[in-house]
């Protein structure tokens, strides 16, 4: 069953257009690796998926509702974990995670259980009393991941969940993504980091000058280009360039 589906989405911010055409369709229990260019519409499309942006045309479904219709539907059976820090800095975890959990009616109980493994787990440790304004990107990071999840919803969407987190950490989040799609549940995340993104992702799709310009397994996408890493696709694709360029800012001072 598709539970993402996406027909000829366009977006455009004032006169500048970001999405020229999406057509997509996402079945459950996989993870999606979303990935492109800085500034190729990453972010802009997971709001829209999310319900937080109804400007836009075309078709957007998720979990059987039209996310421009019914996005408090779809708000309620999702996580949208963004990519900035878009939290209440002025409260303890403790505090956020019951804020959160109350806006999802989840028992006071259930949310602190689940909260104290979800920190466990990513090895999240501070003072009872430390405000999440006193706390590093990646802690930041962490906090807004373990929110998102508290409701344990069936479709997860993740803006650049890795940023900012050390090598550990971003083991940690690549096995507990593993381990969600195992209990069914669907990611749908961005990420410039290639290497993960071609070790995790079930179906990788690459956005480029607001378009689609590759979707499938990473075996699949890489048969078209034969380029041996997803980085090299990733260029060739892009329209970058994996080998070096000679370059000197100071040149001719
Ligand atoms: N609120 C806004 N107003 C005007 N332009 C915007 C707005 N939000 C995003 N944009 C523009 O839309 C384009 C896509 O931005 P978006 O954040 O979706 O890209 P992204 O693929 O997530 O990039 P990155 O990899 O750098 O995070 C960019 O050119 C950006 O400047």
């Amino acid at each position: 069953m598709s539970i993402i589906k996406i027909s000829n989405l366009q977006k455009a911010y004032g006169s500048k257009s970001v999405l020229r055409g999406i057509d997509l369709s996402v079945e459950a229990g996989q993870i999606i690796g979303y990935i492109g260019p800085n500034g190729a519409g990453k972010s802009t499309t997971i709001r829209i998926l999310a319900g937080l942006d109804k400007n836009y045309t075309g078709d957007v479904e998720v979990l059987g509702f039209d996310v421009k219709k019914d996005p408090m539907e779809v708000k309620r059976r999702i996580g949208y974990i963004p990519e900035a820090a878009e939290i209440y800095e002025m409260l303890t975890p403790k505090e956020f995670y019951e804020l959160v959990g109350g806006l999802q009616d989840l028992p006071w109980e259930t949310t602190q259980k689940r909260a104290s493994r979800l920190q466990e787990y990513l090895d999240l440790k501070y003072s009872p009393d430390q405000r999440i304004d006193t706390f590093s990107k990646g802690m930041k990071q962490k906090v807004l991941l373990i929110s998102g999840l508290l409701h344990d919803p069936d479709l997860i969407f993740l803006d650049e969940p890795l940023a900012g987190l050390d090598a550990n950490s971003v083991i940690r989040v690549k096995d507990l993504l593993q381990q969600l799609t195992e209990r069914g549940k669907t990611i749908f995340y961005s990420s410039h980091i290639m290497e993960v993104v071609e070790k995790i992702s079930d179906r990788i799709i690459l956005l480029n000058d607001g378009k689609i310009a590759a979707n499938g397994t990473f075996a699949e996408i890489n048969a078209q280009a034969h380029s041996g890493s997803l980085e090299t696709l990733f260029s060739q694709l892009t329209g970058g360039s994996a080998a070096r360029t000679d370059f000197d800012f100071t040149a001719d001072e």
